[in-house]
């Protein structure tokens, strides 16, 4: 099979985006990890799948492939971010505003005249079976607004993890420097910590100011990535629910800034950053 895609990247999140409006697509997990690996194929931490919403007053529906894993996932922030050019670029919608259904969420996509991409990712949700997290076993500390969890990870306990989901589940934890963290080593041993049985991903974010952090992300099904968005988008909320940070935070990942703003409460996190081209091609499966 012949297949056209795009390779695009949003902070050095690379993806592969492949358009299944005007034909569907029906790959195999093997098929996804083989467009995702960097030797073997086109190499991405992200396969994203264009397809038309069968929900009326929706415009697109939007699913995303863990490039290493293979599997399907349910959100993928900075994807998002892609999507929007991709279908601009394309022709495939002239809007400005644009939604898109998720495996479990709507999201609404705004294309900024700066060329920057704002994405509404929808409220953080707290409530541990959906993240899903099970806490049997451990015993939390309350801090601020938050619980922490204490995570095993071989060679000790970490003890405060904030544990959330944005519509995709994150285990968020403040460190000294992003520059020193075991972000390899500890990364894997918590996304496939038992307590989270859909495993999750594994956010290192190092507090600069109320309004500025560094973040790296051990992602689930991907392995550390450049950037990840709704790490980013989870790590300003546990920094807001900490009492460390402001509403509107500036993040540092190492392959670029995202700006996410989060009012509290039942509010939904907005989450702006560069989406960018980078080469088309064919490819055969
Ligand atoms: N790169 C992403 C997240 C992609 C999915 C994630 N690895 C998961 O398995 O949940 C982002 O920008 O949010």
């Amino acid at each position: 099979m012949q297949l056209r895609f795009t390779k695009m990247q949003g902070a050095g999140n690379d993806f592969v985006v492949l358009d299944a409006t005007q034909q569907p697509l029906d790959l195999t997990p093997e098929q996804y990890r083989q467009l995702g690996d960097r030797r073997f194929g086109i190499g991405a931490d992200q396969i994203l799948v264009v397809e038309k919403s069968r929900t009326p007053g929706v415009d697109f529906r939007y699913r995303i492939f863990n490039g290493g894993s293979g599997d399907e996932v349910e959100q993928c922030g900075n994807g998002a971010r892609c999507f929007v050019r991709f279908v601009r670029d394309r022709g495939l919608t002239d809007k400005k505003v644009i939604r898109v259904d998720t495996m479990n969420t709507l999201l609404e996509l705004r294309l900024q005249d700066d060329g920057r991409v704002t994405v509404d990712m929808g409220a953080p949700i707290f409530e541990l079976p959906q993240v899903p997290f099970d806490p049997q076993g451990l015993s939390p500390r309350r801090h601020g607004d938050i619980e922490l969890w204490p995570l095993d990870v071989g060679d000790g306990v970490i003890d405060d993890v904030a544990v959330l989901s944005m519509g995709n589940p994150h285990a968020v934890q403040v460190v000294d420097s992003v520059d020193h963290a075991p972000v390899e080593v500890h990364g894997p041993l918590i996304e496939a910590d038992p307590h989270f049985p859909r495993k999750v991903n594994a956010g290192f974010m190092q507090v600069v100011s109320r309004s500025h952090i560094r973040l790296r992300v051990y992602e689930r099904g991907a392995g550390e990535t450049l950037a990840c968005g709704t790490g980013a988008c989870a790590a300003v909320v546990a920094g807001i629910r900490l009492g460390l940070l402001d509403k509107r935070v500036d993040v540092d990942a190492r392959g670029g800034r995202l700006t996410i703003e989060w009012q509290g409460g039942d509010s939904h996190v907005l989450m702006t950053g560069p989406a960018v081209t980078v080469f088309e091609g064919e490819i055969s499966l």
